[in-house]
């Protein structure tokens, strides 16, 4: 019997009725996790049930190094998201920076400081919910550009602000692209990734968040004594060098080729994925020729459904292959707006709602678990505890981001090998332990935390703890899994609402942890705690596990979806584009049969 988790490909028949059963029986606990897959050379099994597997290589980053550059190039956009977040925590509280916006003696005031950062936010948002759109028309290189122009218009009115409306203007356009970033870069990087290293290959987005985010703080950190405006204008201006050079570097990045697929140019994606598969290099291990065949015949598969599913006859794919000539002069494709509203409707149709649904949810999870309560006000939550709030607590907020970043090695180096879901599960215990025995303390001691230190240096710990366990699982995961869960025609649209989330919730997050820590401490860390053990529930039920699974299969993951009448239809395009022909090439096997 074929693992569902491990196989590329699943059964073509669904034998079990599976949408009679009730939901929770549907993804009981255990559901099968890949094995661990340590073959270093390229495989293709045919199981007895009609399944079949493959992989290029072990699920090492360094197998193709090739994807591995392409893929930490491109995350480069999540390096701008990072700094900005270290950044601004140190900028907010600098003398000439407080001093200079704000109104007689007073200073910046806590309205400012607000609408400085909603700006921020609210540039992300809007920037996130545009990018899927620019992404599918202008392709995902073109967008990726056009976010980076953006955001470093923003990045220069921020660094030679004149007033504070200039700087709120600076604010809200560079969110806009780092908003479009963070919905690009990881959409790009999943359509680039072979199946086996995909997890590990999306993980160096959270790997450049949180590296911005430790080196954005270290410099505020370090500029923050520099007489005059330099101080902060200097970290401001930073942040324009990685805009440069993604903006620069993403043309000689290959083309994504699912979004060749897309808009019917099948030559250029074949051209791209060779590339990508390093076929000129690997002709000799004969197999990857057949692969890299067959995961292209899998997208054109997957393109041809969708369309044969949901479009007019009159819109048929096969005339946008056929015109590929057209296609091929680098004309943006023609989405009309109706199309656009299709494809945004389509997310919550019934079929394709429960991806929906884990796109948002994952990024609700990640925010309310609380990672950004401890980075924005990691001051004032460890006073809370009991330290003294000087420069000491600002350099233990600032070792927050350090053990994030250090926890997104063992991620790496896990995801694929081991699965999302039993980080995920593993994670989101440990965090809310955590935050359950912070809690716990707060609520016993922080009436007279002077005599009880050991007691606060031991939520200070759980602090860590949490955010080790939430670097190694909701941080990284967070960011692959929403890009994994939508078929091609609706993923830049599925990850830019996915993304709208993220920044929706850490929007929500910095309203209203303030008025809770006010409120009380202890109940701000047991309203963390519960929504992590939410998480673990979630994750455990609902969540498929999508390692080694390649992007076209992991439609059969959301067994809601799969419609036998859908599975027909599919059955008879593989017939017709020869992928059942080029299977029997690959291991000299019968055709499967047709299904009853
Ligand atoms: O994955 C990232 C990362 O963990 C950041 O540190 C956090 O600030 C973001 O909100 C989150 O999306």
């Amino acid at each position: 019997m074929a693992h569902p988790g491990l196989s590329s490909r699943a059964p073509l028949v669904d034998e079990d009725d599976s949408d009679s059963q009730p939901l929770l029986t549907r993804y009981l606990y255990p559901r099968p996790h890949p094995h661990p897959i340590s073959n270093p050379n390229p495989t293709f099994t045919l199981q007895p049930d009609r399944s079949y597997t493959y992989t290029y290589g072990p699920p090492s980053l360094f197998a193709n190094n090739y994807v591995f550059l392409c893929a930490l190039f491109a995350s480069i956009g999540g390096l701008t998201f990072g700094y900005d977040q270290g950044v601004i925590a140190n900028v907010l509280v600098m003398k000439d920076f407080v001093g200079r916006w704000g109104k007689g003696e007073e200073g910046i005031g806590p309205w400012e400081v607000g609408v400085l950062t909603a700006a921020l936010e609210l540039g992300c948002l809007i920037g996130a919910l545009l990018s899927g759109y620019l992404a599918d028309k202008y392709s995902r290189r073109r967008a990726i550009f056009l976010a980076c122009v953006v955001f470093l218009v923003g990045s220069t009115l921020q660094t030679f602000a004149m007033s504070l409306n200039q700087l709120t203007l600076g604010r809200a356009i560079g969110g806009l692209g780092v908003g479009g970033l963070s919905t690009l870069s990881p959409l790009y990087m999943t359509e680039i990734s072979p199946p086996e290293t995909r997890g590990s290959l999306l993980s160096l987005e959270q790997f450049s968040i949180v590296l911005g985010c430790v080196v954005g703080f270290w410099v505020g950190f370090g500029t923050r004594n520099i007489p005059g405006a330099l101080s902060w204008r200097l970290p401001l201006s930073l942040q324009l060098l990685p805009g440069i050079l993604l903006a620069i570097g993403c043309f000689w990045l290959p083309p994504s080729p699912r979004w060749l697929v897309g808009q019917g140019r099948i030559r250029d994606a074949e051209k791209s994925l060779g590339r990508l598969r390093l076929v000129g290099e690997r002709r000799a291990e004969g197999l990857v020729d057949g692969l890299v065949k067959l995961e292209l015949l899998e997208m054109q598969v997957e393109a041809t459904l969708l369309h044969r599913t949901s479009h007019s006859p009159s819109e048929s794919y096969q005339q946008l292959v056929s015109n590929e000539g057209d296609v091929d002069s680098g004309k943006p494709s023609n989405h009309g707006v109706k199309a656009e509203w299709r494809a945004w409707k389509r997310l919550l149709e019934w079929k394709y709602r429960d991806r929906t649904w884990v796109g948002v949810l994952m990024m609700f999870f990640q925010q309310w678990s609380g990672i950004n309560a401890f980075l924005y006000y990691g001051p004032t939550l460890i006073s809370s505890l009991g330290l003294p709030s000087s420069d000491a607590t600002l350099i233990v907020s600032g070792g927050i981001g350090i053990v994030q970043f250090f926890a997104v090695f063992p991620a790496i180096a896990m995801i694929d090998r081991l699965g999302r879901k039993p980080l995920l599960r593993t994670g989101s215990v440990m965090m809310s332990l955590s935050h359950l025995v912070i809690a716990l303390v707060v609520y016993q001691f922080s009436n007279d935390w002077s005599s009880h230190q050991s007691a606060a240096w031991i939520a200070v710990a759980f602090v860590y703890i949490f955010t080790a366990s939430y670097g190694v699982s909701y941080g990284p995961i967070a960011w692959c899994l929403i890009t994994e869960v939508f078929p091609l025609s609706m993923r830049s649209k599925g990850v830019s609402l996915s993304t709208a989330s993220n920044w929706t919730n850490n929007f929500l997050i910095g309203l209203v942890t303030p008025a809770l820590m006010q409120t009380s401490p202890a109940g701000t860390f047991l309203t963390f705690s519960v929504a992590c053990f939410v998480g673990y529930i979630w994750s455990t039920y609902v969540v498929p596990e999508t390692a080694n699974v390649s992007l076209e299969e992991i439609d059969k993951l959301f067994r809601s979806s799969a419609g036998r009448e859908d599975q027909e239809i599919k059955f008879q395009i593989e017939e017709e584009l020869g992928l059942h022909e080029l299977v029997r090439e690959l291991e000299g096997m019968d055709a499967p049969s047709t299904p009853a």
